[in-house]
């Protein structure tokens, strides 16, 4: 079993690093930690950066979660290699690349492609956007799986990952208290359905939605609140087609974590929003 810790990152390819950088700062809040020609590393918490973008293709799209325990990184590329999934251990120059000491890489059954890493660095200074969008950190993320009962399996066999609730065949997962790290989101591609970060109150979701309409962003769900998590939440677009979402769900689940009772979500828009919002995301209408 493989034990990881929390999300940690995601890598976004992109053609135009400097529209990604305008809305990633100017919009999203995110703070800008390092810029080249052909990468930008964005800020959120306390890490060297939770987001990253490089110049490439939009479809390359990467998450990664860090190992609770680094010295196990090679017993898990060895566990995923004698399970036939696809996988490779990264590179010294590639580590550097994303600000971690090593990192392994895998294909999930969809084709995803995820990264495990050890001793990911952390940032000497803190957070300090220029927008006061009320971010708290990188929350989780909404996984494409174009088979969502497969791909459970495959995450419940070989991780520490435990569902906390399902809409219809699709699992909200936890690696920890928080209510979910990764939602699998029945697809018929692979790659990232969402980014969310935590904000702080309801507050900052109203603030964001006329902030966002007057900045003409697409919304594309909310606000809104989610029965699941029980967060208040904002879905919008960003660049390459790519929907970010805030929410300040702060349910966990503590104590003993296995003791928990998934519940099971009708695959019905009230499943989605406990107000009423009707999503305008092709993933979230199928
Ligand atoms: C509709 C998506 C996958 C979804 C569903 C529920 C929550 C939540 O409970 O917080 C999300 O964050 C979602 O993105
Ligand atoms: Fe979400």
């Amino acid at each position: 079993m493989i034990e990881v810790r929390d999300i940690h990152y995601a890598r976004l390819g992109t053609r135009d690093l400097d529209a990604a950088e305008r809305y990633a700062t100017d919009i999203i809040g995110l703070q800008k930690v390092e810029r080249s020609s052909d990468r930008l590393y964005l800020k959120s918490d306390s890490r060297h950066h939770t987001l990253a973008y490089f110049l490439g293709d939009p479809a390359e799209q990467v998450i990664a979660f860090e190992l609770k325990d680094w010295s196990t990184l090679g017993a898990a590329h060895e566990q995923l290699r004698a399970a036939d999934v696809p996988c490779g251990m990264g590179s010294e120059a590639e580590a550097a690349d994303r600000h971690v000491e090593a990192f392994m890489w895998f294909l999930d059954p969809t084709g995803n492609r995820i990264e495990l890493v050890a001793r990911p660095h952390e940032a000497g200074r803190r957070y300090f956007p220029t927008r006061d969008a009320g971010i708290l950190g990188f929350g989780h993320v909404g996984l494409c799986s174009t088979d969502p009962v497969r791909d459970q399996a495959f995450w419940l066999s070989n991780f520490n990952t435990l569902v906390s609730d399902w809409i219809g065949p699709c699992p909200l997962l936890r690696v920890n208290a928080r209510h979910h790290q990764m939602a699998l989101f029945a697809a018929k591609r692979k790659g990232i359905q969402h980014i969310n970060h935590q904000v702080a109150e309801i507050d900052d979701i109203m603030r964001a939605w006329y902030f966002l309409n007057e900045k003409k962003i697409r919304i594309v769900f909310g606000p809104g609140r989610h029965p699941t998590s029980g967060g208040n939440f904002l879905y919008f677009e960003g660049p390459d087609g790519m929907i970010f979402e805030y929410s300040n769900s702060d349910r966990t689940i503590i104590g003993d974590l296995s003791a928990y009772k998934p519940r099971q979500f009708p695959l019905h828009p009230t499943s989605f929003c406990m107000w009423g919002s009707k999503p305008d995301i092709a993933e979230f209408k199928e």
